[in-house]
């Protein structure tokens, strides 16, 4: 039995983790986290500052933090002295917080760390990988939409597509939103809405006179986010330590 800790566990994404892990066989939900203190499906949900003391007494296998990036740094923090491993959804870390996430995680626990969980997201982003070097030759923009709660922008997603435009077409300034008298140049669209209850829908246009290719996914539900989640919480455990991709789970390039 995998015994799982979830941090962030009255959010949006953490309510349906707790859920779905006590749903799922071979999972065993033994606490939660949140800034405030309850109880999820008859389990305790700490205080973030009770941390330590919930780890010790508990001994999860892994940590499942869906939060907000300053939390989860702490989070990571405490799970690494603690040898938990890791699955970690938060998205709008800083340079410097990822950073301090390396520094705790590596050589240490094992920590599958991903800005999108779906499955379907994971085979857009490999698909982009290998459209994208055909289509350099194409204006490119980027868009997202979610749900008007989301506080990070651009969202985690997007800011994985980018990375993959850089490394397939090479590196292009970033232009997000445009207003007034605008000038294109070999630059990169960036276009964030937020709105309602939106799960989430990204998009990269390649633009060229007379045609256009746009690969696009829309997420109907946050299950599949959490399914993928919980498919890694199963994975993490007893993996050497190290930062993973999801793609690493799901055996995809990356
Ligand atoms: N990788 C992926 O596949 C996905 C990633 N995400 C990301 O997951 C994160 C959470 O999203 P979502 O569930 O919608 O957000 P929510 O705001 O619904 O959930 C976050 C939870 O964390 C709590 N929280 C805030 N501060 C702390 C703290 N210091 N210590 C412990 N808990 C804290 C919040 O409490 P309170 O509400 O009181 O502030 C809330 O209960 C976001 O970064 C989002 O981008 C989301 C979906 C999929
Ligand atoms: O906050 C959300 O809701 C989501 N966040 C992730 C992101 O920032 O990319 C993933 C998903 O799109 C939903």
């Amino acid at each position: 039995m995998t015994k799982v800790v979830v941090s962030g566990a009255f959010g949006r994404m953490g309510s349906m983790i707790c859920r779905m892990v006590t749903e799922t066989e071979g999972l065993e939900l033994v606490g939660g986290i949140d800034i405030k203190a309850g109880t999820q499906f008859n389990v305790d949900v700490v205080k973030s500052e009770e941390i330590d003391r919930l780890l010790t007494e508990q001994q999860p296998d892994v940590l499942i933090d869906f939060t907000i990036a300053s939390a989860a740094v702490t989070t990571i923090q405490a799970a690494a002295r603690h040898h938990v491993g890791l699955v970690v959804g938060t998205t709008g870390f800083s340079d410097a917080q990822q950073q301090q996430i390396r520094d705790a995680v590596e050589g240490t626990v094992p920590a599958v760390i991903s800005t999108n969980f779906s499955i379907g997201v994971n085979i857009f982003w490999q698909i982009l990988r290998n459209a994208a070097p055909l289509l350099s030759e194409y204006d490119i923009e980027v868009s997202e939409a979610h749900h008007r709660y989301k506080k990070d922008a651009p969202s985690g997603t997007a800011k994985t597509i980018l990375s993959i435009l850089d490394e397939a077409v090479g590196e292009r300034e970033k232009v997000y939103g445009r207003e007034g008298i605008t000038e294109r140049k070999n630059e990169i669209g960036v276009h964030v809405f937020r709105g309602g209850d939106i799960v989430g829908d990204h998009a990269v246009t390649f633009a060229k006179n007379f045609e256009s290719i746009t690969l696009s996914h829309r997420a109907y539900d946050r299950a599949v986010f959490v399914k993928g989640a919980l498919k890694a919480a199963t994975w993490v455990p007893g993996k050497k330590p190290g930062i993973y991709p999801f793609s690493a789970v799901l055996g995809l390039e990356s």
